[in-house]
């Protein structure tokens, strides 16, 4: 995820523009912004595709939300690349690695993770991917939610 330019955490991406040919175009251009050199590792595809969301108030927003498994190489080379960013310092203040943890206090890692504060439904999205993505089994991320809300 990242830590935005408002003290919140989020997901890299943006809105898309009347030049952009698709979705994904437009998304791959606002990871290359964000991002940096290292974006490539993460192109998207229409096969990448997890959810859609519409939020209503201030403004009318329709979201499409992206996720895909990255090596630990890829990972790597994409944190090193993203200082190197057109956005980085101005929109984005830094990447930063969810922990897939619980600490034996039974908080620290993913629960204490969750509280922090998430744009939108970024906090959704992100137990959405790690289900989707095969990386925390369901009822690991349901333990973690429980844990985050005591
Ligand atoms: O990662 C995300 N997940 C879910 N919703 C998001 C995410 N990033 C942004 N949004 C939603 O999109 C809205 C506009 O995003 P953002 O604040 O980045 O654009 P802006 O700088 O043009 O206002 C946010 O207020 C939020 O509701």
């Amino acid at each position: 995820m990242q830590m935005r330019f408002d003290g919140c955490l989020g997901f890299p991406g943006g809105f898309i523009d009347a030049k952009d040919g698709s979705l994904e175009e437009g998304l791959n251009r606002e990871l290359a912004e964000e991002l940096g050199p290292g974006a490539s590792a993460c192109y998207v595809t229409e096969n990448d595709f997890i959810s859609s969301w519409v939020m209503e108030s201030p403004r009318k927003i329709v979201g499409h939300f992206y996720a895909k498994r990255l090596s630990l190489g890829d990972l790597e080379q994409l944190e090193g690349g993203a200082v190197h960013a057109k956005d980085h310092g101005l929109e984005v203040m830094g990447l930063v690695r969810v922990p897939l943890y619980t600490l034996r206090d039974g908080f620290g890692g993913l629960p204490a993770f969750l509280c922090n504060n998430f744009i939108g439904s970024a906090k959704e999205q992100l137990l959405e991917a790690l289900g989707c993505l095969g990386l925390m089994p369901q009822n690991k991320l349901e333990e973690a939610v429980r844990a985050s809300q005591k």
